[in-house]
């Protein structure tokens, strides 16, 4: 399946671009109520978040944003149930989670040390399926979909080391997309790439996202980034952190990287939230 690419948004694009909008009329589908994570006790405990609530809709994109070591990871780990909330709770189409969260899967940012150099790349794809019940041959038909989703029809039989940094991070997205979750948590996964390769797996986002209609939670240190792939942008607060502002991104989908971020509602939007930012870091959050 092809890539979308700046100059050629594809027909699923153009017609998320004409579907309603509306986002306050869709369900809510993964919720935070009062998220708080402190790590450790007594006087080395390191409160990382305070008091976060918000709630994501289904087929949103939120990015979230926020001032070095505020708690970013920390917040996607307890949305993801890989870490237990100290305080509130994860909620999933409004009921509480405990354990893993359903649904979710979770893309890192350091694709090396996600992907298995000893598994062939279809097996890495495979892997968190193994397990789920699924007959082997849907196993295998989901994998070479979402392989070929991400534009890697053709590299289900190499090892990950063949393959470029980019390349090893789309296995590690057609890996989440294989598993068809209702909500994709992505955590600063195109940090470590190179600009050029960025902006096409940005691209490659977009895309994927217009097709699904999956909910993607997205954190990055990235101001552009967060508003050019969004719907919403959330600013977190410094540490112990909390929800600074919520803006809405009214730019028009599809997107394209030379013209979305030419628009002047896109320059003012960037700014604001590095505005946001620039204010939240300047707060020590240990004095
Ligand atoms: N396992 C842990 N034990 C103790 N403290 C931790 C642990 N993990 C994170 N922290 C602390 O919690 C705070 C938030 O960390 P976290 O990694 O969530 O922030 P972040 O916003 O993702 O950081 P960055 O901007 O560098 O990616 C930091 O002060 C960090 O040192």
């Amino acid at each position: 399946m092809p890539i979308a690419t700046a100059s050629e948004p594809t027909s699923e694009q153009n017609s998320a671009a004409t579907a309603p909008r509306n986002a306050q009329e869709r369900p809510v589908v993964l919720e935070a109520r009062h998220l708080g994570v402190t790590y450790g006790r007594g006087r080395s405990a390191v409160t990382a978040i305070g008091d976060v609530s918000f709630q994501a809709r289904a087929g949103e994109f939120l990015s979230i944003v926020g001032p070095s070591g505020c708690g970013k990871t920390t917040l996607l780990k307890a949305l993801s149930g890989l870490l237990r909330p100290t305080t509130g709770e994860v909620r999933v189409n409004g009921t509480p989670a405990s354990g893993v969260t359903p649904g979710v899967a979770m893309v890192f940012q350091e694709y090396t040390r996600s992907l298995m150099p000893w598994q062939k790349v279809r097996a890495n794809v495979e892997f968190p399926l193994r397990g789920t019940g699924l007959p082997k041959r849907e196993l295998a038909a989901r994998a070479a979909k979402a392989l070929s989703e991400v534009g890697l029809a053709d590299v289900g039989d190499k090892y990950p080391w063949q393959l470029s940094g980019g390349m090893q991070q789309r296995v590690a997205i057609a890996r989440a997309l294989a598993f068809q979750p209702n909500v994709l948590l992505m955590d600063e996964p195109f940090a470590s790439l190179d600009a050029q390769v960025r902006g096409d797996l940005e691209d490659l986002l977009l895309h994927v996202h217009a097709r699904t209609g999956m909910t993607i939670i997205l954190v990055t240190h990235d101001i552009d980034e967060s508003v050019y792939l969004g719907d919403r942008v959330i600013a977190l607060s410094h540490r112990p952190t909390r929800v600074r502002t919520t803006i809405d991104v009214d730019l028009p989908r599809p997107r394209d990287q030379i013209h979305t971020k030419a628009l002047g509602g896109f320059i003012d939007l960037r700014t604001r939230v590095l505005e946001l930012i620039v204010a939240e870091r300047s707060v020590d959050p240990d004095s």
